[in-house]
C-alpha cells in the first residue's frame, strides 16, 4: 500500500506546553487507523493536524508527498461525537449542504440541473447509510445512531479520501454501535477510504482498525508536566482488513521507537 499521509518530526506547542512531540509516522492509503490513549494526550489534536485546523508548530505533514494545505479541502471529511449536523434542516438538505458550499460558496444554493444532481448524489449517499427512508426527517427526529448515519453521510457526500472519525460512536448504546462498526466497516471497504479514528474503546479500536496507534507521553516530569508531549508510544498493526472480528496482533511489530 503506498503512503498516503507522513507526519515527519511534528510537535504542537502552546507557548510553553507540549502536546505532541517528535512524531515521525507514514499512514497507509487505504488503512484504517484507530487512535487510543488518556484523556488530554492529544488525540484530537492529532485529528485537527490532518484536518488542516491546526499546523504543527515544528515539523512537516505530507499528503501524496506534498506539504499539507493549512485548511480542510474536499479530499478529507470529519464526523464527531455529537453536534456534527444542522439542526434546522431536514437530512436531506444536511446532506446537499456539503455540495453546495463545494458548488456554490457565497449562496451555498443551487438551481435545475446541479441542484437535481446533488439531490441524488444526497439520496443516494442517504441509501447508503441506512437512511433512505428518512430523508425528510430532521435531526430532532432522529434517534442518536440515525444522527451519526446522516453526520457519516454529510462527510462522505463529497466523496473525502480521508474520513477522520472523533469518537464518532462514544455517545451511543451498545446495540447500535455494533450496527455503525457493521456500516463504518462497509463504507471504508466500498469507498477505498483511509479511515483515521480517535477512541477511547480499545475493544472498538482493534476490531475496527488495521492499525492500533497509541499516543501519549513517553516521559513525565512531575514538577513540570507541561515539558513533554504526547508522541505514538504503540503502534500495531492488525491483520484485519476484511474481518471484523476477531483481530489478530504481529507481535513483532510492537512499538515504533
Ligand atoms: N487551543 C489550545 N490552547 C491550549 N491548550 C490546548 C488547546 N487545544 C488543546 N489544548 C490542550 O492540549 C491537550 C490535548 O488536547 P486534545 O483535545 O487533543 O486531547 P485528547 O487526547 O483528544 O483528549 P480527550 O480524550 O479528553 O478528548 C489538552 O491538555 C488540552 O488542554
Amino acid at each position: 500500500m503506498s503512503t498516503l499521509l507522513s507526519f515527519r518530526d511534528v510537535w504542537v506547542e502552546y507557548g510553553d506546553r507540549i502536546i505532541i512531540e517528535k512524531l515521525d509516522l507514514d499512514i497507509a492509503a487505504g488503512s484504517f487507523v484507530s487512535v487510543v490513549g488518556p484523556s488530554g494526550a492529544g488525540k484530537s489534536s492529532f485529528l485537527r493536524l490532518i484536518l488542516g485546523q491546526e499546523a504543527p508548530t515544528r515539523g512537516s505533514i505530507l499528503l501524496d508527498g506534498v506539504p499539507l494545505k493549512p485548511e480542510c479541502g474536499p479530499d478529507r471529511g470529519v464526523v464527531f461525537q455529537r453536534y456534527s449536523v444542522f439542526p434546522h434542516l431536514s437530512a436531506l438538505r444536511n446532506t446537499m449542504l456539503g455540495l453546495e458550499c463545494a458548488q456554490s460558496p457565497f449562496t451555498a444554493r443551487l438551481f435545475g440541473r446541479s441542484r437535481r444532481k446533488a439531490e441524488e448524489e444526497a439520496t443516494a449517499m442517504l441509501e447508503a447509510v441506512g437512511l433512505g427512508h428518512s430523508l425528510h426527517l430532521y435531526p430532532a427526529q432522529m434517534s442518536g445512531g440515525m444522527q451519526q448515519r446522516l453526520a457519516i453521510a454529510q462527510a462522505l457526500v463529497k466523496r473525502p479520501r480521508i474520513l477522520l472519525l472523533d469518537e464518532p460512536f462514544g455517545a451511543l448504546d451498545p446495540g447500535i454501535r455494533a450496527d455503525m462498526h457493521a456500516l463504518i466497516r462497509g463504507l471504508w471497504q466500498e469507498y477505498a477510504l483511509t479511515i483515521v479514528m480517535v477512541t477511547h474503546d480499545i475493544r472498538e479500536a482493534f476490531t475496527l482498525g488495521t492499525r492500533v496507534l497509541a499516543l501519549d507521553k513517553r516521559r513525565h516530569d512531575p514538577h513540570a508536566p507541561h515539558r513533554f508531549g504526547a508522541t505514538a508510544i504503540y503502534d500495531l498493526p492488525l491483520r484485519n482488513r476484511t474481518e471484523p472480528t476477531p483481530p489478530s496482533i504481529t507481535i513483532d511489530a510492537i512499538g515504533n521507537n
